[in-house]
Order: C-alpha cells, then sequence, then structure tokens
C-alpha cells in the first residue's frame, strides 16, 4: 500500500506542485483543528463550571473557530486536488492502455486469464478517481490521531494505549478488501464473457442476423445467467468481508468504551474534572468517526494497491525488459525472407498452427500461400509481420534474425491488408492516410493509395470526396460496403512508400469478381513496382486460382506445415496437393 500511496503522490507533484502542497497543507491544518473542538469544548466546560462567563464565551467561539477551519480546509484541500485525482485516473488507464498495446505481438489478446485481469483492472480504473483524496485524508487523520494521542496522555498515561485500538479495524479492512479482491478475479470471467455477450446483442453490426436467427432471448438469457453467477460470488465476497470488518471495529468498540472508563474514574478520583472528562469523550468520538473513515480510506487504497500489483505483474509478464535489437532493417532487400524451422503454438491451442516451415521467399517475388480451412495460412502472414513470436526456429531478413530489428522499425518497412481489416469511421482522407502517419493530410500520396487499391473511382462518389466522414456509428457519415470498406483498408496498406514486405490476406473477401480481377491486375503492377524499388517480396492469400497462378512463388500449406512449393507449371506438372486443388476448383466452377 505504502508504494501505491508513494505512486499516486509522484503522479500530483508531477503534474503540479503547487496543488499538492496546498492540497497537502489544508489537509494538516484541518486535521489539527479537529482535536482542537474538543480540547476548546473540555475548555468551555471547565469556564461554565467555574462561572467564568467572559473566558466561556471565548472557549465557546474557539470551538466555533475550530469546527469552521475544519470544514473549510477539508472543502479547499478537495478543490485542490480534483483535477490532481482525474490526472491519476488517467495516469492509470494510460499504464493499461500502454500494456495492452506494449507487447511487439498479438498473442497476450488471445490468452483468456490475461483477458480477465484486464477486466478487472478496467473496472478498477474507477477506483483511482478517489484514490488521492483517501492519500490526503488518512495522512491527515494520521496527524489528527497524533495531536489526539498526546491530549489523551495529559488525562491519563494509560489512555496511550487507546490508540493501540486501530489495528484491529485496520487489520480487518486489509483481510476483507483480501476476500474481495478474490472474489472480484473469480468473478471476471463470467464478467467478461457477460460483456462480449451484451456487446454482442446490441451491436448494429451483428444485428441483422441476430433477428433473422431470433438470438435475441437466448442471447440475454447466457448473459442473465452468467451477470447472476458473477453477482452471486461478488455477494458472497462482499457478505463474507461485512462480517470480518464487523469483528474488527467490535474490538475497537470495547476499547472505546474502556478508554471512556478510565477518563470518568480519572474525573472522579482526580476531584471531578469534568472538562477532562468532556475532553476524553469528544476526542473518543473523534476517534471513532476516524477509524470508520480511515478504514473505507484503507480499502479503498488496498484496492488500488491491489490493482497496481496486478499492472506490475502483467508489465513483467508482458513487456521483455530487454531486446536483442541491435540492426535497423536494410534499405532494401537482396535475398529476401526466409522461414528457417518456424513452428507456432497459439496460446491455450493443443496442437501447432505451424510446424517447421522452412521456405524461402526470395527478393521482389510475388508469393501465394494457400491451403484448405485452417491450414495455417493467417498464421503464416501474423508470424511473418511479428504479430505472433515464433514458439520455435526463427525468420531471417536478407540472412538476419528478424528479432534484431526493432520491432517498430521493421513493421515501418511493411504494408499490410488483413483479412479482419479496421473500418476506421473518419474522414476519407484519415481512413486511407492512417497508413503512413507521417502523410496523414498528404491527398496526393491519399489518392495514389487508392489508385493502387483500385478504389481511385470511390472519392467521387462520396459526397464531399475525401472530407466525408465515413460510417453512421460516430457520426452522421456516409456508409460504405463491405467490398468499399476492403477497398479502402487496402489503400491504407499501399500509403508507405518503400515497404520491404507487402501482405495481403485475402484482400479480394469482399469483392465482385469484376472487382477482384482488376484488383490482382493493379497488385501484380504494385507488387513488381515494390520489387524493383526494395526488392520487396509480396505475399498474398487467396482461396481463388485464378489469381494464384500469377504468382512467381506458391506455398501450399496443409495442417501447419508446408507440403509444397513451387510455380503454378510446376506444380501442376507435379500432380500434387496444389494440382488436385485446382482441378476441384476449376470442375466447381466449370
Ligand atoms: N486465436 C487462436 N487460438 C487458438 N487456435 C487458433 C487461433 N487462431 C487460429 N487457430 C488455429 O490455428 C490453425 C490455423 O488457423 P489459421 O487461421 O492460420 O488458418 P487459415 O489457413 O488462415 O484458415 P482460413 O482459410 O479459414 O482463414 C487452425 O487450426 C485454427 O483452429
Amino acid at each position: 500500500m505504502i508504494r501505491a500511496i508513494g505512486r499516486m503522490l509522484g503522479t500530483a507533484w508531477r503534474a503540479s506542485r503547487g496543488r499538492t502542497l496546498t492540497a497537502g497543507a489544508l489537509t494538516v491544518v484541518g486535521a489539527v483543528a479537529t482535536p482542537l473542538v474538543a480540547v476548546g469544548l473540555a475548555s468551555l466546560t471547565r469556564e461554565v463550571v467555574a462561572g467564568n462567563t467572559t473566558s466561556a464565551a471565548l472557549a465557546g467561539l474557539a470551538v466555533a473557530v475550530a469546527a469552521v477551519a475544519a470544514l473549510v480546509c477539508a472543502h479547499f484541500s478537495h478543490v485542490a486536488y480534483f483535477e490532481l485525482a482525474e490526472l491519476t485516473e488517467l495516469d492509470f488507464d494510460r499504464e493499461l492502455a500502454d500494456l495492452s498495446h506494449g507487447p511487439p505481438g498479438i498473442a497476450h489478446h488471445e490468452r483468456p486469464d490475461l483477458a480477465d485481469r484486464f477486466t478487472v483492472l478496467q473496472r478498477e480504473t474507477r477506483q483511482f478517481h478517489t484514490g488521492l483524496g483517501a492519500v490526503l485524508s488518512l495522512g491527515g487523520l494520521a496527524v489528527a490521531m497524533a495531536v489526539t494521542v498526546v491530549l489523551l496522555a495529559q488525562v491519563s498515561p494509560l489512555l496511550l494505549l487507546f490508540p493501540l485500538a486501530v489495528a484491529p479495524p485496520l487489520i480487518a479492512a486489509r483481510l476483507a478488501e483480501r476476500i474481495q479482491d478474490r472474489a472480484r478475479t473469480g468473478s471476471a470471467e463470467n464478467t467478461r464473457v457477460a460483456r462480449n455477450l451484451f456487446g454482442l446483442s446490441t451491436s448494429v453490426r451483428y444485428a441483422g442476423e441476430l433477428r433473422i436467427f431470433g438470438l435475441g432471448a437466448q442471447l440475454r438469457r447466457r448473459h442473465d445467467t452468467l451477470w447472476r453467477a458473477a453477482t452471486d460470488r461478488l455477494w458472497a465476497g462482499h457478505l463474507r468481508s461485512a462480517w470480518v470488518r464487523a469483528a474488527g471495529q467490535g474490538l475497537f468498540a470495547l476499547a472505546y468504551c474502556g478508554a471512556v472508563l478510565v477518563a470518568v474514574r480519572q474525573a472522579v478520583v482526580g476531584g471531578g474534572d469534568l472538562g477532562g472528562v468532556v475532553l476524553v469523550v469528544a476526542l473518543a468520538m473523534q476517534v471513532n468517526h476516524q477509524i470508520t473513515a480511515a478504514v473505507a480510506l484503507v480499502r479503498d487504497l488496498y484496492r488500488i494497491a491491489s490493482a497496481y500489483r496486478h499492472v506490475d505483474e502483467l508489465r513483467a509478464e508482458l513487456l521483455p525488459p530487454t531486446s536483442d535489437a541491435d540492426r535497423d532493417p536494410p534499405p532494401r532487400l537482396t535475398q529476401g525472407i526466409t522461414f528457417d524451422g518456424v513452428s507456432f503454438v497459439h496460446p491455450g491451442a493443443d496442437r501447432a498452427a505451424l510446424r517447421e516451415v522452412r521456405v524461402s521467399l526470395p527478393a521482389g517475388s510475388t508469393v501465394a500461400v494457400i491451403g484448405d480451412n485452417g491450414a495455417g495460412k493467417s498464421t503464416f502472414v501474423k508470424v511473418l509481420c511479428g504479430l505472433y513470436e515464433p514458439t520455435a526456429g526463427r525468420i531471417l531478413i536478407d540472412g538476419v534474425d528478424q528479432r534484431r530489428f526493432p520491432v517498430h522499425r521493421w513493421r515501418e518497412r511493411m504494408a499490410v491488408g488483413f483479412q479482419d481489416f479496421v473500418r476506421f469511421e473518419l474522414s476519407a482522407r484519415h481512413s486511407v492516410g492512417l497508413g503512413d502517419l507521417p502523410r496523414l493530410d498528404d491527398d496526393d500520396a491519399v489518392r495514389e493509395a487508392l489508385r493502387r487499391a483500385d478504389a481511385a473511382d470511390l472519392t467521387a462518389q462520396l459526397p464531399a470526396g475525401l472530407d466525408t466522414t465515413l460510417g453512421t456509428a460516430y457520426a452522421a457519415g456516409t456508409e460504405l460496403s463491405g467490398g468499399q470498406w476492403q477497398k479502402l483498408a487496402l489503400a491504407r496498406g499501399f500509403m508507405r512508400r518503400t515497404p520491404l514486405l507487402l501482405v495481403l490476406d485475402e484482400p479480394s473477401s469482399a469483392l465482385d469478381p469484376q472487382a477482384e480481377h482488376l484488383l490482382f491486375e493493379r497488385l501484380a503492377t504494385t507488387a513488381k513496382q515494390a520489387g524493383q524499388a526494395s526488392g520487396a517480396v509480396t505475399v498474398f492469400i487467396s482461396h481463388r486460382f485464378s489469381t494464384v497462378a500469377s504468382a512467381d512463388l506458391i506455398v501450399v500449406l496443409a495442417q501447419g506445415q508446408v507440403v509444397e512449393t513451387g510455380d503454378h507449371r510446376s506444380l501442376l506438372a507435379a500432380g500434387g496437393r496444389y494440382a488436385q486443388l485446382y482441378r476441384e476448383q476449376a470442375q466447381a466452377y466449370g
């Protein structure tokens, strides 16, 4: 917890020293003012008993001033730290985003255990909103407690033991928070799946299919069941932790009664100092309030500390401390790209998606990767792009292990069009320009990329040309067809000028046959130009043999292994798997 407090104060300090100091100072003044109210009350009692009207009035005034000071300081301290508290929340959000985007690959997104931990942490983000306030209030309570101890000691040294009574409720708060933390982690999977189902049943993208198949009620039922299971687990945790907290507070209540008895006895033995009794009763009441507040604050802080601990564990697991990267990618490829015994197993899968793949993709060539559904084609290109780190083997770029290039530098030399492309609902210009951030607003570059993706005429159809906002999910933009979105995604992939690797994973899956034909003609030209300019290798996945046949090299995958390589003619002549697939497709399409 101490580290969590340090981290939050550090963030606040970096954001604004002045406001951190102001909030701290106001908290301390407010904290000292609170026990002074009890001192004033004791003095007031003594003066009233002694019949000193003027002194009694002054003591009454002092009580009022101390009480108002405590209130005003708390209020202005809140004003001072409010924005800083927002910043600590933002800081934690940023840490989560860094963790999600930090690893070079994407395999961590496929691990359910990590998804559960991210679900818990996303829920915990809200805690940070009150976290800094909790730190300051707890500091204030510590100061108030110290002043209280000094005052109690003056009544009876026995009362010095009273602050020890805060230990049981604090220890209980910690135990209770652990119980709840376990309940949150234990219910995370159900929560995550329930949220996914909720997203599925409310997304416009899936609405049509859900209606036709009548899945709405079924999804709602499954969502409700999962949500109820998660809530039951959380509720059981809440109940058990409430009992643990009650036990801690019960022990404090016993100590409280003891302290009042000690004070009363002292007053009786000491000749009837009513002021002393008032002081102890008032201080003990304040301590009671302070403990209740401290228990809640400590609970919040333990929760925050636990969130930080999860983040640290994730960071240690996901972000390698060192990298072997020590070279820049070459300006152009001269030999090509080699898969040197590459295997890959998806997280949690019991079978390898790629098994000891050995194949060379020559510089300047166009390579088609084919195979049945599930043969490993998409995995092949994702490993090639460095999105999956090979479980065994390596990928050589002109003879150099891919891992020796800083991953962002290697990716700057790639152009990609994925099967599951993103529909960026921005202006048409930015939706394409994102493919090369430095040229985001370069209209000439955007138009050239659109031309390469055979989408030049698309802008003419848009009401405001490149300025047209696309999509209707976030703004009243123009919706595109699936094929138009795919062409834009391809154009985005063609923004980079001198790629060493062009990867196209079923780039024409949403296009009609004529558009597909034209697209592949353009692709052939683009691939040739890139091959001449920088020795780029173009790798594409396609199920359509009319396009595959034109590739310089065809790689046939089956169950994660390369079963054949060669060009169209040699593979047909060999009469193997490729020839069989080719004949089957030729017969099917007559
Ligand atoms: N995220 C994943 N987790 C576990 N296994 C996966 C995952 N993605 C793919 N696989 C498995 O890896 C194997 C190869 O999948 P891949 O998507 O590479 O095949 P593909 O040849 O591209 O198929 P398709 O032609 O259907 O797109 C399949 O057996 C698949 O079940």
